[in-house]
C-alpha cells in the first residue's frame, strides 16, 4: 500500500509486510518515518492512498466506514502514544469504553475489567481520573482498555513509553500472553528492552 497525508508527500511507498497470528511484531525506525501512521493504516483509522489491507484474507481497505467502524470495535485493540485516556471519566469507564461500540453486556466487562486492572496493577485506581494517576498507570489502564474485547488484533504505539523495568515488563509479558491466544501483536517502539523480547522487527 502507499499513503500519504498530502498526496505529493507519500509517507509510505508500495510499502507490504504479512503478519501472522500469535507473533508479537515490533515496528522500529527514526522519527517521522510514518510508524504511527502505519499503525493508523492498519488499525482502519485511516485509508491508504492505494494498495491494500487485508484481515484474514479480506480487503477491508474499501470496506464502508461502518463496517470498518465494527471490525474495530470487535477485532481490534489500540493502545495510543501517550495512553489518550479520557480525563472528564473514571479509570473504570475508559477500560470499558469500547463496550458501547460492542452492544457488549456492561456487567461482564466491567467483570473482566477489574480481572485486567487487579492483573496489571492499577486497580485501585478505578475510581479516580486519569488526571490522577502517574504515567505509567495510565499507560497500563490503556491497555487494559485495548485488551477488553480480548482483540484478535492488538496495535500499540510505545507501550512501554513511560513505564520503569518492573512495569515494562509486566507489559511485554502481557503482550506475549495476548499473542499465545492466536493474537496479532503489532507494536511501534524505541524501546530495545521491548525490541528485544520481540519475535519478529520491521524497519521502516
Ligand atoms: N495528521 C497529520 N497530517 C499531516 N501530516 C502528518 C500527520 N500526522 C503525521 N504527519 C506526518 O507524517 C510523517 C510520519 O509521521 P508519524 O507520526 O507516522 O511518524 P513516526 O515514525 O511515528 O514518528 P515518531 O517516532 O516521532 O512518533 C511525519 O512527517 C509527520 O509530520
Amino acid at each position: 500500500m502507499s499513503f500519504g497525508y498530502d498526496p505529493t508527500m507519500p509517507v509510505l511507498s508500495d510499502w507490504s509486510a504479512t503478519f501472522r497470528a500469535a507473533e508479537v511484531v515490533a515496528v522500529t525506525g527514526p522519527s517521522g518515518r510514518g510508524k504511527s501512521t502505519l499503525l493508523y493504516l492498519l488499525g482502519l483509522m485511516l485509508r491508504p492512498t492505494s494498495g491494500q489491507i487485508l484481515v484474514e484474507g479480506v480487503d477491508v481497505s474499501k470496506a464502508s466506514d461502518r463496517a470498518r467502524s465494527l471490525l474495530r470495535a470487535h477485532r481490534f485493540g489500540f493502545v495510543f502514544q501517550d495512553a489518550a485516556l479520557d480525563a472528564t471519566r473514571t479509570v473504570l469507564d475508559n477500560v470499558t469504553e469500547t463496550s458501547l461500540y460492542r452492544g457488549a453486556s456492561k456487567t461482564a466487562d466491567r467483570r473482566r475489567a477489574v480481572e485486567l486492572m487487579d492483573q496489571f496493577g492499577v486497580n485501585l485506581r478505578a475510581a479516580a481520573k486519569p488526571g490522577q494517576v502517574s504515567g505509567g498507570q495510565a499507560q497500563r489502564i490503556a491497555l487494559c482498555r485495548a485488551l477488553l474485547n480480548n482483540p484478535r488484533i492488538l496495535l500499540a504505539d510505545e507501550p512501554t513509553g513511560n513505564l520503569d523495568a518492573v512495569s515494562s515488563d509486566l507489559v511485554i509479558t502481557a503482550l506475549h500472553t495476548q499473542a499465545a491466544t492466536g493474537t496479532t501483536v503489532i507494536v511501534v517502539t524505541h524501546d530495545p528492552a521491548l525490541v528485544a523480547r520481540c519475535d519478529r522487527r520491521i524497519d521502516l
